[in-house]
């Protein structure tokens, strides 16, 4: 028997849809009350349950959305813990209303399961009238169904705001809801979930184009590479295959007019053009304009993700905005302070010349500022535990410890031990006094962790357990101590991968991914020279001359090990050369002949054709790289950030004859 208020609501229901607006705030609700009625047939006071889809359907449903579902995970994820309400559930239905995926928690989750919010439910309007899901799907656009805006009386109690996530062909794909139990209004939530669902479409593009080269945009400089940064996906010979919502709205045209046009019919520059000025700007936004107009755009223009290994700035959330407060003007630092970082004993100066490192450095003092932990990748001996003290001395806890420690250095045994610590006798071979861990060692300071990839699983989840409670409990004891730190983490490894294949924790590496940031490898900064003679400066020879050919050869050289490679030959080239000249003959771990060098194993440059002036620079430069590389088109089009196609274009423009590649 439908109770008083259930009756209520129906009365309610039934008024608004015979003519009477009088209780409602929204038209999109009004509409979709009127919809059951007449359309579904449905009665507000019946009770209703959502139908649920068996074992056939349902896999087959996900196996079809697994591109958006896979792409939509982490975004979701990181959208609840920023809501940080334990009472709601973040959703992902599809254009059927069928639950795909959900995040939520187990209190959450046990509420709301009576009620039908679980995966494989159908919250279509004709199933269980106006919902969130249901009519967001119908409307195609955001709408919040708050309470007794709900058709059914039963759902009354819920509140549900859901937006609708395009693909990249610009069709509706699915929804994303967040159902609470909320009488908060919903417009702050309704705009973090449409950010939600552009990063979401952001990650389809990418993942669905990844042969493409991608093309970032915006009329601010400051917009690239952030959330509302157009993106236009392009194919080798600069052909459009797909747009984002941005890009559509920056240039005032629909999905079919961008699919199929050039990228010189959009923009005054052709797609080799825009690569090679990016690159040379270290991927930083270049200036273009409007093809046919004199609007101004930065852009970026990227090779193809399956291509690129390291190459630009690249955070491996590229555009989330963080809740991270926007830097103050006493909190900002002075650049000075924050670009370098003054020699100790045995170290260099650290060198932060690259704009990307300077950008990353920016990005990263924010964020700590407020608390975030922050997680660099790099190759190793790229600089990780450098740029880390660099930001702890750039924050806000520069006056308190910086604490690193190395996990793939130390025996499991020993990791947990040095990070917890304990208390004496706790163990065979124990510190007579105990020991203060590592952790507890970092108190009002920066914990370092580097190659935490490294870190094995039973000890991932104790560091969980710390970084969700900020508490220590040291080995052999039963006391725990509060500690307060800036956590800053490392690994030459991709952890997305690692938690893929199941050998990383995934609810760590989100607490430890606040925000990633790629540090690029020593052969692509551009601040080598800087780096180079700094570090001759910590070895005392700030004075060194270096002949033309090594100073050439310490430019090109590829650096598999990066500074610490770099380091290390100049300390021995320094220690060979006895205060003479550094010369070629003092680098004989790069290769370098010490007497007569051996005969070429490939063919002399090719005679020079006439050309204009300007391209015959061009075309020397070319050939001195190539030669470099030993006519080696794949490792040239790495070092010069194209693909080898547009290498052999270039080298086809310049005459350069191919037949020397190997
Ligand atoms: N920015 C820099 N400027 C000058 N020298 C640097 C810089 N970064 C690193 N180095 C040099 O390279 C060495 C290795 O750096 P670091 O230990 O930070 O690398 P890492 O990436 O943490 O290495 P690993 O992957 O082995 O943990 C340093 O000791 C220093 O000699």
């Amino acid at each position: 028997m439908p109770n008083s208020d259930s009756l209520a609501h129906a009365h309610r229901v039934n008024d608004v849809v015979r003519g009477g607006m009088l209780y409602i705030t929204s038209d999109a609700v009004a509409h979709s009350w009127a919809r059951c009625i007449k359309e579904h047939g449905l009665d507000p006071s019946e009770p209703r349950r959502p139908p649920v889809l068996g074992s056939t359907d349902l896999p087959t449903r996900l196996r079809r959305m697994s591109a958006v579902i896979d792409c939509a995970r982490y975004e979701m994820t990181t959208l609840y813990q920023q809501l940080g309400d334990p009472e709601l559930a973040v959703v992902l239905t599809d254009t059927d209303g069928v639950i795909l995926h959900m995040v939520t928690s187990q209190e959450f989750e046990r509420l709301a399961q009576p009620l039908g919010l679980e995966v494989g439910a159908v919250w279509s309007e004709a199933e269980v009238g106006t919902n969130g899901m249901g009519t967001c799907v119908v409307e195609a656009g955001p709408v919040v169904v708050q309470q007794a805006d709900h058709f059914l009386s039963q759902y009354t109690g819920l509140t549900c705001s859901a937006v609708p996530i395009y693909d990249p062909a610009g069709q509706m794909t699915a929804v994303l809801d967040v159902s609470s139990r909320s009488v908060q209004p919903q417009k702050h939530l309704l705009l973090l979930l449409g950010m939600t669902a552009r990063m979401i479409e952001n990650r389809l593009i990418d993942m669905r184009f990844r042969e493409a080269h991608p093309i970032h945009f915006h009329s601010r400089p400051e917009f690239v590479y952030t959330l509302h940064e157009g993106k236009l996906v392009v194919d080798d010979s600069g052909r459009i295959l797909a747009a984002n919502r941005s890009a559509l709205m920056q240039l005032e045209m629909s999905h079919g007019q961008l699919r199929g046009a050039k990228l010189e019919q959009i923009f005054q520059t052709t797609l080799d053009d825009m690569l090679e000025r990016s690159h040379r700007a270290a991927f930083h936004p270049i200036v273009t304009y409007r093809a046919h107009a004199a609007n101004r755009f930065f852009a970026v223009a990227r090779l193809p993700a399956g291509e690129e290994n390291g190459g630009p700035p690249k955070l491996a959330i590229p555009t989330r905005p963080r809740l991270v407060p926007p830097p103050s003007s006493a909190a900002l630092v002075p650049a000075a302070r924050m670009n370098r970082l003054p020699a100790g004993p045995g170290l260099p100066a650290a060198t932060f010349g690259d704009p990307r490192l300077v950008a990353h450095l920016a990005t990263a003092r924010r964020v700590i500022a407020g608390g975030t932990p922050l997680l660099l990748r790099a190759e190793t001996g790229a600089g990780k535990e450098v740029f880390a003290r660099a930001v702890h001395v750039a924050g806000n806890r520069s006056d308190g410890p910086f604490v690193a420690i190395n996990c793939a250095s130390l025996p499991d045994t020993l990791i947990e031990a040095e990070l917890f610590g304990y208390r004496a006798g706790a163990f065979t071979g124990a510190e007579k006094g105990g020991r203060r861990g590592k952790i507890m060692q970092s108190d009002g300071g920066t914990l370092f962790l580097d190659e935490i990839g490294d870190m094995p699983l039973p000890l991932q989840a104790r560091l969980l357990r710390v970084l969700d409670e900020r508490m220590v409990t040291p080995l052999g004891t039963d006391e725990t101590r509060p500690v307060d730190f800036q956590l800053i983490s490392a690994s030459h490894r991709n952890l997305a991968d690692m938690v893929a294949e199941g050998t990383f924790r995934e609810d760590l590496y989100y607490r430890l991914a606040g925000i990633e940031l790629q540090l690029p490898p020593l052969r692509e900064r551009t601040d080598r020279a800087e780096i180079i003679r700094n570090l001759l400066v910590a070895e005392g020879r700030s004075d060194a001359a270096v002949t033309t050919a090594a100073w050439d050869l310490l430019l090109r050289h590829p650096w598999p090990g990066n500074l610490r490679q770099l380091h290390h030959v100049l300390r021995s080239a320094v220690a060979l050369a006895a205060g003479a000249p550094l010369g070629l003959e003092h680098f004989p771990s790069l290769g370098v002949p010490t007497a007569q060098p051996p005969a070429s194993p490939v063919a002399p440059a090719p005679e020079a054709p006439v050309l204009p002036p300007q391209l015959a620079k061009e075309r020397q430069s070319l050939v001195n790289l190539l030669e470099a590389q030993r006519w080696n088109v794949s490792h040239v089009a790495k070092s010069l950030g194209v693909s080898r196609n547009t290498l052999y274009r270039r080298m086809h423009k310049l005459l350069i004859p191919v037949t020397h590649s190997g």
